[in-house]
């Protein structure tokens, strides 16, 4: 277990120019520019995966009160998170206007209007906007913000219950790979019914344990079913000339991917970033002496190009500060892979190759192999990361049968793993008992295994964890 993760993750924000929160108002930051470029290709990624039969659309900020609060059961949960503008200039308002939560109570009153008979369905519309929460919880840059600058939120209608049902397998299957790109591991649960998204059915998560054993939510797809169909009355002609109600899904992240790359694959010395999302996929660090300056440089140049015109991301860091300096900034910023290249270096016509995931000098020589060789140290750095995010993650899930130990294994930086009937109460009862969540339902339990509380036959095996 990391010690005092919060504090490396605070400070890491700011040393590597990820983000900077001392903007004046709480649980708000400026993205800064290294932190804004991963950001800019994590966001890539997500868009790839859904632009491949969703269309990206962009709503208005502002969502007039009668509609965000025509779903009862989604205001209630939105409530108390609610901003709201009231004046315009010098004049009140004669409706208030809230400031997007998430949303729902946006799009769907304009769902109403452009579906109208099956030929216009599915409809898959995903947007990536701010959206603002008045978190009451302790605020945390990029984990608990009250502006979520990074919100990608998908929403989709369908005119069958099992199309719904096929969308939400399908968004379990974008999440997945958007994550694996990354090298990010994730449980998957479905969350218990007391904490699925307000006016939703039922509510899948992705979960992922940050260094210090808490879980951090960095994605949900929800199942709508046709409750915010019947209160914003969107219905479609079906084929056989009757007016049904369409089923919707809608699904989201948020800059909390950015936390967990940071989180997850940071070590003591800064950030490593997975190629995919790192500025630099290779820093070059020229040693420069009086004596053939000119001729190490022009190489740095050379090889730099070589790389770019394989669509590799590059810098040289010709900064006039020693080499060790240069080396420390750029394990603090997470460069997947540095080349080291020096007048000796140049007469053997080699440079000294050094992955950030794992700190080994390796002479690669300046020849048409380069490019191979160093994607290839790219690709294994990569897989790495993966392999021992997933192995963390692995080593901390634990299994017990004993509802006592949850909070040792817990305490100790662990998810529990625990036998569940599937009753509420029970449930509830874990979580008054250890005072940590119930994530949910990960996967069904052995035959004639017992539930941890009522000692009935258990249904599930559900996971329970400190979290964020
Ligand atoms: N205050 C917050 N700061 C950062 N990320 C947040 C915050 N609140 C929620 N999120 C992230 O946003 C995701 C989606 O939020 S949500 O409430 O679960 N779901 C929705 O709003 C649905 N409308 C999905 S489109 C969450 O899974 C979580 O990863
Ligand atoms: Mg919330």
């Amino acid at each position: 277990m990391v010690e005092n993760f919060s504090e490396w993750f605070h400070d890491i924000l700011e040393e590597a120019n990820i983000t900077d929160s001392r903007y004046p108002i709480k649980g708000m930051a400026i993205w800064m520019p290294y932190g804004f470029k991963i950001r800019k290709y994590m966001l890539e990624k997500i868009k790839e995966l859904l632009d491949k039969d969703h269309d990206e659309v962009l709503f208005p900020l502002l969502v007039p009160e009668a509609e965000l609060a025509k779903e009862g059961e989604h205001v209630k949960g939105f409530e108390d998170e609610v901003y709201w503008v009231t004046k315009g200039g010098r004049n009140d308002l004669n409706e208030k206007l809230a400031l997007r939560p998430t949303s729902e109570t946006a799009i769907y009153p304009m769902y109403a209007l452009w579906i109208r008979s099956h030929i216009d369905l599915p409809k898959k519309y995903y947007q990536v906007v701010n959206t603002f929460r008045y978190e009451t919880k302790h605020t945390r840059p990029l984990i608990r913000v009250r502006e979520i600058t990074t919100f990608k939120e998908a929403h989709t209608a369908h005119a069958t219950k099992e199309e719904c049902d096929e969308q939400i397998e399908d968004f379990i299957e974008i999440y997945k790979e958007f994550l694996d790109s990354f090298g990010i591991p994730y449980l998957i649960s479905k969350r218990p019914v007391w904490d699925t998204f307000p006016g939703a059915d039922y509510t899948m998560a992705f979960d992922a344990i940050m260094p210090d054993g808490k879980t951090l939510q960095i994605g949900t797809i929800h199942n709508l079913g046709q409750t915010f169909a019947k209160t914003f009355d969107i219905t479609f002609e079906d084929k056989d000339g009757e007016h049904k109600y369409v089923y919707q899904t809608c699904a989201g992240l948020s800059d909390r991917v950015v936390a967990s790359i940071i989180g997850i694959h940071g070590d003591e010395k800064g950030l490593r970033l997975p190629p995919m999302v790192s500025p630099n996929q290779i820093t070059i660090i020229p040693i420069l002496f009086k004596k053939g300056k000119e001729e190490v440089m022009a190489k740095c140049t050379e090889i730099k190009e070589a790389l770019e015109d394989a669509g590799l991301r590059v810098n040289i860091d010709d900064r006039d500060i020693r080499p060790g300096k240069k080396f420390y900034d750029w394990e603090l910023k997470g460069t997947p892979l540095k080349l080291e290249l020096g007048p000796r270096d140049l007469e053997n016509n080699i440079t000294i190759a050094m992955r950030r995931d794992e700190g080994e000098k390796i002479e690669l020589a300046l020849d048409d192999t380069l490019v191979d060789n160093v994607k290839d140290l790219l690709d294994k750095s990569y897989e790495n990361l993966k392999g021992s995010a997933w192995k963390f993650q692995e080593e901390h899930v634990k299994f017990t049968e004993n509802i006592d130990e949850i909070a040792e294994l817990v305490e100790a930086g662990n998810v529990a793993a625990v036998n569940w009937c599937g009753d509420e109460d029970c449930g509830k009862e874990i979580e008054e008992k250890t005072g940590y969540d119930v994530l949910g339902i990960h996967k069904d339990a052995e035959d004639g295994a017992k539930c941890i509380v009522s000692g009935k036959d258990a249904k599930y095996v559900a996971l329970v964890a400190k979290t964020y």
